[in-house]
């Protein structure tokens, strides 16, 4: 794949439907665990080795479909987050490369796929820019049901939402680590501002 691919209507309607319910009833589903890059987002994250990925669909069977179409089969690391964006939240440019919080060495994921689960109707920002290096390769303005996959070494930004109204999309880094490093990823692991509150309590 050269930058960027996109699969326009991916599912059946019903799918979208139910993942959009199902995540925002997730008891994971809160204020953005990402990092300064993300402003005013909410998600949560599930980090795995594709060893796990039985106990990823049976905890959250909803994310078997996309699983099942969108990971690589080349890929032995899973970093999936659903990111909801709102009026006011963007994304600033950033590589993905949520696993070096295990693995110091980590190259960035081999690819990216992203579904848009659910955007505003005339949603006004919010576009995705890709670049490589200082040169801009795309501005994708986000349509639902499209799944889109880039080459996970590209920066890219998330444009500020100027409308009302909440823009969904299932993101999954997708990684090929050698045994080395892929000892040092979690097999199952699931990372949320609420988990934190409730597991790390203060002594
Ligand atoms: O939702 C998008 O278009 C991409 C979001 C993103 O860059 C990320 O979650 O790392
Ligand atoms: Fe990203």
């Amino acid at each position: 794949m050269k930058y960027y691919q996109q699969q326009p209507n991916a599912f059946p309607n019903i799918y979208l439907n139910d993942l959009w319910g199902e995540i925002q009833a997730c008891p994971y589903f809160s204020i953005n665990n990402l990092n300064r890059d993300f402003v005013g987002t909410k998600g949560f994250s599930v980090v795995f080795q594709r060893s796990h990925l039985p106990q990823v669909e049976q905890q959250f069977p909803y994310f078997k479909p996309y699983l099942d179409l969108a990971l690589q089969p080349s890929c032995n690391a899973f970093y999936l987050n659903p990111l909801q964006l709102k009026e006011g939240s963007r994304v600033d440019p950033h590589i993905d490369r949520s696993l070096r919080s295990y693995c110091k060495t980590i190259e960035p994921p081999l690819v990216v796929s992203v579904l848009y689960v659910k955007v505003p109707q005339d949603m006004e920002g919010g576009e995705l820019v890709l670049r490589s290096h200082k040169r801009q390769l795309g501005q994708i303005k986000p349509q639902m049901n499209t799944l889109l996959y880039f080459q996970g070494d590209l920066t890219h930004s998330v444009n500020a939402v100027k409308t009302p109204g909440n823009r969904l999309s299932l993101v999954c880094e997708q990684y090929s680590l050698s045994e080395t490093e892929l000892q040092q990823i979690p097999k199952f692991t699931i990372e949320s501002r609420v988990a934190q509150s409730t597991t790390k309590k203060r002594k």
